[in-house]
């Protein structure tokens, strides 16, 4: 069996949400436990990780540095977390394989998807990314020509462009990854956001892709049987945050639109979690999970974890 496994944002920092490197080392830690419990059981696993806060604090260090060094543009961003956060998973990847006597080792790959140059998402931004700050300091920032959306009672976030994922350029390398054996980390972000030229080359172009709905892309291209969408609740969940609140056990694809299309979950958090395990299973996948970490084992199993999508 094959798993592509997505790692929110909030299963790569602390619980308060700080993005620290010991913060996201130890989270890293965490995670890769449930990875290699997966390949004890057999399974090939394809990882891949968010990008947002990670991106957001790159972006604001080239803020405070333009005096002094240049600033870099956001997919070279995107790049630098992808390998930033791959040297940090494989490390504790290859410790958890090596104490469960797993004689196999991990692999990260940079990771390029193609998107539309005239994609919508380029003139209205919508993926939240970075720190969240309170209003009035926001404010501030909007008024330095930057987009920034209330975010509810963590407060005001960066939003920046988010164009449809359309094809994962180095999906081929993954593939002959796993293949051979490896445990592969990937497409980190969604994919460095790349648009193809007329003469048929790329070139970078500044986003940052929904990794999700990356996660769900390349979970078709590679061929996997079951894409996991670990994060920080075990559910998806009607009514989520009152009195009447449910989690949501196994539903057809079908249904879980029409929940969607109810409002029931929030845009730029489950909203793009429930669209992309909706696009694998609609696209031919067999089955999407979205649960926590504590579950992706059961998910993977099939034994009834988790909010698990399939017709
Ligand atoms: N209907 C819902 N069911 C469950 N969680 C929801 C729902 N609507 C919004 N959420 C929020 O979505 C969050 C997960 O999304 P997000 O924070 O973007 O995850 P990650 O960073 O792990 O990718 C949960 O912590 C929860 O607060
Ligand atoms: N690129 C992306 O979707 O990152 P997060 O999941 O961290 O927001």
């Amino acid at each position: 069996m094959r798993v592509l496994l997505a790692l929110g944002g909030n299963a790569m920092t602390n619980a308060d949400g700080r993005a620290r490197p010991e913060d996201q080392i130890a989270a890293a830690e965490v995670a890769m436990e449930a990875v290699a419990d997966l390949v004890a059981e057999g399974v090939d696993v394809v990882v891949t990780h968010g990008n947002g806060p990670q991106v957001g604090n790159l972006l604001v260090k080239n803020e405070l540095a333009a005096a002094v060094v240049p600033p870099v543009p956001l997919d070279w961003c995107g790049a630098q977390t992808q390998a930033t956060l791959g040297f940090v998973l494989m490390n504790a990847l290859d410790a958890a394989l090596t104490r469960r006597g797993i004689d196999r080792r991990s692999a990260a790959t940079v990771t390029r998807t193609r998107v539309d140059r005239d994609d919508p998402g380029f003139t209205k931004p919508t993926k939240p990314i970075g720190r969240f700050l309170p209003a009035d300091e926001a404010a501030v920032l909007v008024e330095h020509g930057e987009t920034w959306e209330d975010r509810g009672e963590k407060g005001w976030r960066r939003v920046v462009a988010s164009p449809e994922p359309l094809e994962v350029i180095d999906a081929p390398a993954v593939q002959a990854l796993v293949e051979a054996g490896f445990v592969v980390v990937a497409n980190g972000g969604g994919g460095i956001p790349v648009v193809r030229r007329e003469d048929g080359s790329l070139e970078g172009v500044e986003a940052v892709i929904d990794k999700d709905l990356g996660a769900a892309l390349l979970a078709r291209t590679v061929d996997a049987d079951v894409l996991v969408i670990a994060t920080d609740v075990p559910n998806a969940v009607l009514r989520y945050g009152t009195p009447d609140a449910e989690a949501i056990g196994t539903v057809s694809a079908a249904g879980l639109r029409s929940l969607a299309a109810e409002g029931h979950f929030a845009s730029g958090s489950m909203g793009p979690k429930v669209d992309a395990a909706c696009r694998f299973v609609e696209h031919g996948g067999s089955r999407s999970v979205i649960t926590d970490l504590a579950h992706i084992v059961d998910a993977v199993t099939g034994d009834n974890a988790g909010t698990v999508v399939q017709n």
